[in-house]
C-alpha cells in the first residue's frame, strides 16, 4: 500500500447521524474526516446513519480532506450491511474498530474488496499485534482508540497516559517499519484547549502524524501541534545550507548551533520542509 504523502494533522470524528455535524464539516480545517457509523452512533440510528451518511457523501463538498468511513464491527449485526455501504460511498479508505489481528482486516477485504483500509488500535490484543497488523497489504493507517484503550486496560486516567505508553509505543514502531501513518487517539475534554495541546505534543513527540478530534473546537489546536514550528523550519533550513557548504568543500558533517549536522540530520530536515510544503498546498488544492 503507499504511503499516504498529504498531512494527517487533524483527523475529525463525526456522527454519520447527525446531519447538522455532516453539514458543519464542509467548512471546517480538518485534514481527514472519520464518518462515523460506531460509537457515535446509538443503536436505534445504526441503520439510518448508513443512509444519511450516503446521502451527505453524494452530495460532496468535502473538498480535498481524506473521508474514511468507521465502521461497526464485522462481529456486530450492522458490520457486514456497514461495510458493503461505505464501499459503495467512494471514501478514501474504511476504518475498522478493535482490530485484534490481521485475520480481522482480511475478512473486511473479503467483503469490500481491495480498497485501502485504516485499523483502530484499541485493545490489548490488537497492539501485542501490532506487527503483524501494520504488515496487511491494505492498510494505510493506524489509530489509536485511548477510550476502548483504557476500559480494556482498566487503567487510571493520568495526564501522562502512563498506562498506555507501551501500547502506543508498539504501535508506532509498528508502523513506523511498515511505512504507515500514525494517528493518535482522541482528547475527551474538548473544552479545555491546554490539555489537548499538551496531549497533541506528546503524540507529535512520539511520532504520530496527527490525532483524532471529537469537536471542531479542536482543530486549531491539533493543526498547530503537528505542523513543523517557524523555529524547526528555520533550523532545517539552516542545516541543510551548512551540510550543502561542507560538502562542497569534501566534509561530512557540519555544526549548526553547536550540534554535529550529519546526513541523516539532513533528510529529517527535507522531511521539515516537505512536509511544511504539503501544508501549505492545502490551501491551494
Ligand atoms: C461532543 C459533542 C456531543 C458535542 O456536541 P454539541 O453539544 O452539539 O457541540 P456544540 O454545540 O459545541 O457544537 C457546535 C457546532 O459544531 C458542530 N459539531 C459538533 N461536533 C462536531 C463534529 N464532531 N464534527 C462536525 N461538527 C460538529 C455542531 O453540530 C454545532 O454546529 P452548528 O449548530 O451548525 O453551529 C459532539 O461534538 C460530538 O458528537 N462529537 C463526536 C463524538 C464522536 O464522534 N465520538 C466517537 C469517536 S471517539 C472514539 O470512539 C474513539 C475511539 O474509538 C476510542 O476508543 O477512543
Ligand atoms: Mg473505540
Amino acid at each position: 500500500m503507499p504511503a499516504i504523502t498529504r498531512p494527517l494533522r487533524s483527523v475529525l470524528y463525526i456522527p454519520g447521524s447527525k446531519p447538522r455535524a455532516l453539514d458543519k464539516a464542509r467548512g471546517l480545517s480538518a485534514d481527514a474526516i472519520i464518518f462515523d457509523l460506531e460509537d457515535a452512533v446509538i443503536p436505534e440510528e445504526k441503520v439510518s446513519a448508513r443512509e444519511t451518511l450516503g446521502e451527505a457523501l453524494k452530495t460532496g463538498g468535502y473538498g480535498t480532506r481524506m473521508k474514511i468511513i468507521r465502521i461497526n464491527g464485522l462481529d456486530t449485526k450492522w458490520g457486514a450491511d456497514d461495510a458493503k455501504a461505505a464501499a459503495a460511498m467512494g471514501a478514501d479508505a474504511i476504518l475498522l474498530p478493535k482490530v485484534n489481528s490481521p485475520a480481522d482486516l482480511e475478512a473486511l477485504a473479503e467483503i469490500v474488496g481491495d480498497i485501502p483500509l485504516w485499523a483502530m488500535m484499541e485493545t490489548p490484543a490488537g497492539m501485542l499485534n501490532a506487527p503483524a497488523i501494520a504488515a496487511h497489504r491494505l492498510l494505510e493507517c493506524m489509530v489509536m482508540g485511548t477510550n476502548d484503550l483504557a476500559k480494556e486496560l482498566q487503567c487510571r486516567a493520568r495526564a501522562d497516559r502512563l498506562p498506555m505508553l507501551t501500547g502506543l509505543g508498539l504501535c508506532v514502531l509498528a508502523g513506523k517499519a511498515h511505512g504507515i501513518a500514525l494517528i493518535d487517539g482522541v482528547y475527551n475534554a474538548f473544552k479545555d484547549d491546554e490539555g489537548l495541546k499538551l496531549e497533541c505534543e506528546q503524540g507529535r513527540d512520539m511520532g504520530f502524524d496527527g490525532k483524532t478530534l471529537i469537536h471542531p473546537a479542536q482543530l486549531e489546536v491539533a493543526n498547530a501541534a503537528f505542523s513543523p514550528s517557524e523555529s524547526e523550519v528555520d533550523l532545517a533550513r539552516r542545516q541543510i545550507e551548512a551540510f550543502e557548504e561542507c560538502e562542497a568543500t569534501g566534509q561530512g558533517v557540519a555544526v549548526v548551533d553547536g550540534r554535529i549536522v550529519e546526513n541523516l540530520h539532513v533528510a529529517t530536515a527535507r522531511e521539515t520542509l516537505a512536509k511544511l510544503d504539503a501544508i501549505n498546498a492545502l490551501g491551494t488544492e
